[in-house]
Parts: C-alpha cells; sequence; structure tokens
C-alpha cells in the first residue's frame, strides 16, 4: 500500500467519526454562516510571486516539526511578513492538524486561508467553509477523475476555490480537464516522500497560461522561489523551512522581498 492510500484510510476513518457527530445539515448551516469566501484566484496572481505559508506541525517524511501551540499567532506572523495567502493542515493522524487549527487561523488573519487536506468527499468541503476556508486542496492522485471533477464542481459551487494538485504531466491534464482554475505542482513524491525541484520544471510548461501555477514543497529559502518563479510559478507554497525556522515573519518577509524584486519582474 502507498504512503497516500495509508494516509487517505486513516482520512477516511476519522471523516466516518466525524460523519457520526456532525450531520450534512449542520454543515451547510455552519458554512452559511460563515465569512464570505475571498477570491483565492485574485490573491495569488499578482506582479510578484505570491508566498502562501503553511501550518504543518509535522508530516510523514520528517516526523515532528514544531510544535505550534498557537497556529493563529503563527498565520499571523505570517500574514504580517506578506503572506498572500496562510495554508493550514487539517490532516490530523500524520501532520498533526485539526479543523479547530483552520478555524482558529480564519478568525486571525484577513488573507485567503487553504484548508491542505486529503479530500475525497463534499462533506470535507463543506467542512472547510464552515470553518472559514477560502481555498481546498484537491489531490489528482488520490480521486477518480469522475470525483475529482464533481468535487471541482461542488468546491466552486459552495464559494470555494479548488487548489488542484498534480505531479506529472499526465495529471495536469486531468487537472485541466476538470477546469481547475489553480494547480499546484508539488515537488514531493507522494510514493518516495523524496522531494525533487526539478518537477515543477518538468510539469509546468504543460499548465496552460491562464491558469495560476503554485510550486509546491522544497522551499528553502529565497533562492528556491527564485528558481521556480523563473520557471513560471505565479506562488510558492511553504511549509517546513518556515516552522523549523526560528523567525518565521521575516522569513516569509525574505521570501516575498525576493518574490517582489523588480529584477525578477522583469525578467517573468
Ligand atoms: O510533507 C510531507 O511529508 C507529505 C507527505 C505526504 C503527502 C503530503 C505531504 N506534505 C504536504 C505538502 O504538500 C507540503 O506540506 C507543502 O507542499 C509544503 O512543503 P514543505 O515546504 O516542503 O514542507
Amino acid at each position: 500500500m502507498s504512503v497516500l492510500d495509508e494516509i487517505i484510510d486513516g482520512v477516511r476513518a476519522d471523516l466516518a467519526e466525524r460523519q457520526a457527530r456532525v450531520s450534512l445539515d449542520e454543515l451547510k448551516e455552519a458554512a452559511a454562516k460563515a465569512p464570505a469566501a475571498k477570491d483565492g484566484v485574485a490573491a495569488l496572481k499578482g506582479d510578484g510571486v505570491a508566498v502562501i505559508c503553511e501550518v504543518k506541525r509535522s508530516s510523514p517524511s520528517k516526523g515532528a516539526l514544531a510544535a505550534i501551540a498557537d497556529p493563529a499567532g503563527l498565520a499571523a506572523d505570517y500574514e504580517a511578513g506578506g503572506a498572500a495567502a496562510i495554508s493550514v493542515l487539517t490532516e490530523q493522524r500524520r501532520f498533526g492538524g485539526s479543523l479547530a487549527d483552520l478555524a482558529a487561523v480564519r478568525a486571525r488573519v484577513d488573507v485567503p486561508v487553504l484548508r491542505k487536506d486529503f479530500i475525497v468527499t463534499a462533506y470535507q468541503l463543506w467542512e472547510a467553509r464552515a470553518h472559514g476556508a477560502d481555498l481546498a486542496l484537491l489531490i489528482v492522485a488520490a480521486l477518480e477523475q469522475e470525483a475529482l471533477v464533481s468535487l471541482v464542481e461542488r468546491a466552486e459551487s459552495i464559494g470555494l476555490t479548488p487548489l488542484v494538485e498534480v505531479h506529472d504531466e499526465d495529471e495536469v491534464a486531468r487537472a485541466v480537464d476538470a477546469g481547475a482554475k489553480i494547480i499546484g505542482v508539488n515537488a514531493r513524491d507522494l510514493r518516495t516522500l523524496q522531494v525533487d525541484r526539478g518537477t515543477f520544471a518538468r510539469v509546468a510548461p504543460e499548465i496552460p497560461g491562464h491558469i495560476v501555477k503554485i510550486a509546491e514543497s522544497g522551499v528553502r529559502g529565497p533562492h528556491d522561489l527564485i528558481a521556480y518563479a523563473n520557471e513560471g510559478a505565479d506562488a510558492v507554497l511553504v511549509g517546513e523551512s518556515l516552522v523549523t525556522g526560528r523567525d518565521p515573519r521575516s522569513a516569509v518577509s525574505d521570501l516575498v522581498a525576493a518574490g517582489t524584486h523588480p529584477a525578477l519582474r522583469q525578467g517573468r
């Protein structure tokens, strides 16, 4: 069984437990009361390279990364450093996240918030909206095409912007067919968990120009952002280096400065 399959097995078990506690109608009521969703595409497509900063306690590849007692405080630091959006890992077993983290972050920041999880049912999209998310991750490798198309449509119909994650050219074709407006190329191979920063340069040219392109994983600092930008990234998604660093606010600010530097803009 692949790591992705193992993660999704756990996600389904936790989901069944939540579904037994909270009905879909209750979630829909909560979603109706949530603040209106912010435009994820507009937030990520600007002049410079947008920086999406992740709240990430642990990971299957590295184990424990950071305790993060105050996820909202961390998100506020990210926002103060210039983050264009905040990614909140809500998967509990492998990443130590929760929907409570998502709600806490939403209540603290103004920038759009992404629910980063292993979404396999519409129920999880309603959960995302009910807890204030503006964007939701859909991983092509985790979904049959029919399910992907249906989840993209459902996400948009309830105000969420889907961020469709791919790992290779075939998955780009599937994401485009499903109507993705934002595609994230994840450099982390979900079978080996190794990060290959060359993935974006290989895969991104297959993504049509009108679609927002995000380079996900493996950003250690401004030099990686600049490399991804020169390969056509509109945004980068950064987790580990921020949560393990000493000063997340200034680390984000350094990334944002690199992503908005006039020399970089001229080359794009
Ligand atoms: O991070 C992992 O080990 C991982 C393993 C399996 C599936 C997903 C995983 N991570 C989720 C992410 O996509 C990253 O958290 C995100 O791109 C940030 O990456 P990084 O900056 O390298 O922490």
